[in-house]
């Protein structure tokens, strides 16, 4: 059945397209791992049209899927339906509400489909900005807190999720539900990190603070692993004396080989620079440590000292420091600058085998023994971050799974496959070691989880839920219980895959 047949043009604001132009432009995503060309796509006008559309789905005789699409920057297809509907929710002006500032309560309620970047301009206008952030901003918000959102922030005010306020949501239902802390609580924790299975977001308001000017961003250098990780987990647990003098931003990454030619994250130094090569002589694996300390222009004065005291406490090779002061919005947009970069030399839409984990503080020193001194070679295609977070910034009762451990690790395998004559580089290649690492950490017992989760099978992701998945299955039965959202995660067979008369 074909939702233009249920769905009179009329019932809708926006509009429904079946046109093969737009149904191929929804059907690809950054991955390029996979495609799925749905029925028709949805340009919404409204998050009554969202609605609109998912009621039209869950009342009919013959359900159809509907996925919502942000900016299509998934890995494996998760925004895709193959057998229904995708309502792409970003990139067109019409849908979207402007942001609205909140001066006084200090939050912004935003669209479901506004880019992180928009959020900014928009929030910047009142010299405010949210607290919490993702390294790249063209991603939309709907997107990130489907999954978390993560980056250099989260040690102290913990992921995006941990930083909304209050959602509007369109359920599986086809209801257009608000849910916060203290209505629909239910729903509002089940949506955060709840990879689009619950309901579609349609506005989100988010916690600002007041936006800092400028940022000193500094790079350090280590050749010990257990030196680099004790100074990351020293300078997260900071985060508990809300007085003490700490950095803002602490992320890192694993310097495996020189060439790094898709190292679009190294925008103010080159693995090729001396000081790098010459550490690097002996083949060993280096660390880099990335730290940000925000300011206003007025404290100048204060801020040398300041990162001073703090470099002191750290261990890193001495004269390994690499600083450099740039505004705000800069820092926050460096990954975009990268990005253009690389578009200019063709290597942005090449396929993206990206694996992104989160490992338990007390087995991450078996992954530097077995992946990045072991498997990996000394060839890696893409920066390898890798930065530790406090559980204790993320609320057990939202979706997303974590390890059980007060600190865990994001490592994050930032691949690109290329088609170059060199073997190591390929697709298949990457991809057969994304199995190797996964199968390293199974055989060894590391408890790891998959962040941006990936499974092809319901077995595999019982497991992936572990405890939660009782919780997890009970709430996609209660706000989506025709499996209607977003089944290009495969975690629920759509209702239309089903054997009806086997039910
Ligand atoms: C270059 C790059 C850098 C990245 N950096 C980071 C990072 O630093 N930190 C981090 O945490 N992540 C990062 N990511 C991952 C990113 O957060 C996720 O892939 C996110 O889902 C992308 O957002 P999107 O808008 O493109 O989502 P899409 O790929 O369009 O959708 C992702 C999933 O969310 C669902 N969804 C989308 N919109 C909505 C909505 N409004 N309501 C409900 N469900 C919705 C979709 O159905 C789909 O299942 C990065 C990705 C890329 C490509």
């Amino acid at each position: 059945v074909y939702p233009t047949e249920i769905l009179r043009s009329g019932d809708l604001e926006g509009h429904l397209s079946m046109d093969p132009s737009d149904v191929v432009s929804v059907s690809r995503d950054f991955g390029g791992l996979s495609s799925a060309e749905p029925m028709a796509v949805l340009y919404p006008a409204s998050s009554r049209d969202v609605a609109r559309l998912v009621r039209s789905s869950y009342e009919s005789a013959r359900v159809f899927g509907v996925s919502a699409r942000g900016h299509g920057h998934s890995i494996n297809g998760q925004a895709m339906t193959g057998n229904g509907v995708v309502i792409q929710m970003s990139g067109h002006r019409k849908a979207a509400p402007p942001p609205r500032v909140s001066e006084r309560l200090m939050y912004v309620d935003v669209w479901g489909g506004e880019l992180w970047i928009d959020v900014l301009r928009s929030t910047l206008e009142y010299g405010l900005a949210p607290k919490s952030w993702t390294d790249y901003l063209y991603l939309s918000v709907g997107g990130t807190i489907s999954n978390a959102g993560i980056s250099g922030q989260a040690f102290n005010h913990g992921p995006q999720i941990s930083n909304v306020h209050e959602l509007e949501v369109v359920t599986g239902k086809g209801e257009l539900v608000t849910c916060s802390e203290d209505q629909n609580r239910e729903l509002y924790h089940a949506v955060l990190g709840g990879l689009g299975q619950f309901g579609i977001i349609t506005r989100a308001r988010i916690a600002l603070e007041r936006a800092p000017q400028k940022v000193r961003w500094i790079r350090v250098l280590y050749s010990n692993f257990s030196a680099f990780t004790e100074d990351q987990e020293f300078l997260i647990s900071l985060h508990r004396q809300p007085e003490a003098l700490k950095f803002d931003y602490v992320e890192g990454f694993v310097i495996v080989d020189e060439g790094l030619i898709n190292n679009w994250r190294s925008s103010f130094f080159s693995p090729r620079n001396p000081v790098i090569s010459s550490l690097h002589a002996d083949g060993g694996v280096l660390y880099c440590l990335e730290i940000a300390k925000n300011y206003h222009q007025s404290n100048a004065l204060a801020i040398d000292q300041e990162v001073e005291a703090l470099l002191k406490k750290l261990k890193y090779i001495p004269g390994t420091e690499f600083t450099t002061d740039l505004p705000y919005v800069d820092f926050l947009d460096r990954v975009h600058k990268a990005e253009l970069k690389l578009r200019a030399k063709n290597l942005w839409d090449v396929p993206h085998p990206w694996l992104n984990l989160f490992v338990p503080k007390s087995r991450i020193a078996d992954l530097d023994e077995g992946v990045f001194k072991g498997i990996l070679g000394n060839k890696t295609s893409g920066p390898i971050l890798i930065y530790p977070m406090n559980k204790s910034k993320w609320d057990e009762r939202n979706s997303v799974v974590t390890p059980n451990e007060s600190v865990f690790y994001l490592v994050a395998f930032l691949r690109s496959a290329l088609d170059n004559g060199d073997e190591t580089q390929t697709l298949k290649f990457l991809e057969n070691q994304n199995q190797q690492i996964l199968r390293f950490c199974e055989d060894r017992d590391i408890q790891v989880k998959q962040y941006l989760p990936h499974y092809t099978t319901q077995q595999e992701w019982m497991r992936h839920f572990g405890d939660k998945w009782e919780l997890f299955s009970r709430r996609k039965m209660e706000f989506d219980p025709r499996n209607i959202l977003a089944n290009g995660q495969a975690i629920f067979k759509p209702y239309f895959d089903l054997d009806v008369a086997s039910l």
